[in-house]
């Protein structure tokens, strides 16, 4: 065989193994040894994480101590709230984004396609939950209990993820300890295929360290920087939560790992219901690249930036669509 067509097949042979690859299930990591006393069981559980987080950018969770009590409490409050007459919920509207508690329907910040959300801040919970809504009863108890729970495993989580990348597990914990967790419930409209109308939220990635996810029924879609456009639907795991990486965490390791791109497509059967959680540093905190993962062979890649710096930025996001990490990259040729 002529040089030329083995080189060409060895190419066509590599390209399909690499659509191969990345149709494979997204990983689904038991954590429960994470807390161990045994320094191997955790550095087991540590390398799963940080393969996930370098290969796909994103995990699901079993095992992680968010009780299913409070998961459940999470979607019916969740659900009881969007289950409201319109003018209940539109309490809540608000045209600033920098308000603590934010009710919407409309596609003002540019993704929002078909889907009305509540947005409030969470932690430390003290601070905030006096702003949630009374209305449906249980909803500060529910929410509450979930918030807090899901701060938890974002600290568990972002500490394995930074000794994966050779950082001291503590790296982020006061950092995130202080910091924001932000809390997105979305709510989509059962789809109509004949409309065409099959996205609820269009591609983005989400600003913080991590997001959490907990979803009702599947609809989750992601596409890693090296999948070729390629969306990997996150199938619904009972008890499960999915995590992935925000534009800070992308910052943080100087480009070592990469935010994840997501969407949220419309299901024609049914009704759907997301809470993300999103756990950044606190509101002025400039976020950097660790001085750790900057060296000659690796420059600095990314300007540091804030929370309130990405909520500047929202705003003029809304035309054509760029993750805020793009915006900062330092110009390096
Ligand atoms: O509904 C989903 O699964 C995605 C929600 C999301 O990406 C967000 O709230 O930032
Ligand atoms: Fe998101």
């Amino acid at each position: 065989m002529p040089a030329a067509v083995s080189g060409r097949l060895l190419a066509r042979t590599m390209a399909s193994h690499h659509n191969h690859r990345q149709q494979r299930p997204l990983p689904v990591i038991n954590i429960g040894r994470l807390g161990d006393k045994d320094p191997a069981a955790r550095a087991l559980v540590v390398e799963d994480i940080a393969r996930a987080c370098r290969d796909r950018g994103c995990f699901q969770v079993i095992n992680h101590g968010v009780s299913k009590s409070a998961m459940d409490g999470a979607l019916e409050a969740a659900s009881e709230f969007f289950d409201m007459p319109a003018d209940r919920k539109a309490a809540f509207a608000c045209d600033d984004i920098r308000s603590p508690v934010r009710y919407d329907t409309s596609s003002r910040d540019g993704i929002s396609k078909a889907r009305s959300f509540l947005k409030h801040y969470a932690n430390p919970i003290e601070d905030w939950v006096d702003s949630w809504p009374t209305q449906p009863p249980t909803y500060r108890k529910k929410m509450g209990k979930y918030a807090v729970e899901v701060q938890r495993l974002s600290v568990q989580l972002t500490g394995a993820i930074v000794e994966g990348l050779g950082l001291c597990p503590m790296y982020l914990e006061e950092k995130l300890g202080a910091g924001l967790q932000f809390m997105a419930l979305n709510n989509y409209p059962q789809g109509s295929s004949r409309a065409g109308d099959t996205v609820g939220l269009a591609p983005h990635s989400d600003i913080g360290f991590i997001s959490i996810l907990l979803q009702s029924s599947p609809g989750l879609e992601v596409t890693h920087h090296d999948d070729g456009g390629i969306w990997t639907p996150v199938p619904s795991i009972p008890g499960a939560l999915h995590v992935h990486l925000g534009d800070h965490l992308e910052v943080l390791s100087n480009g070592r790992l990469r935010s994840l791109l997501h969407r949220a497509i419309l299901n024609t059967d049914e009704a759907r219901i997301s809470i993300a959680s999103i756990h950044g540093a606190a509101m002025d905190e400039k976020v950097r690249c660790a001085e750790e993962l900057v060296d000659e062979r690796h420059p600095r890649m990314y300007r540091e930036s804030s929370f309130h710096d990405f909520l500047d930025f929202l705003p003029t996001n809304v035309k054509a669509y760029r993750r805020f990490v793009e915006t900062l990259k330092i110009d390096t040729a």
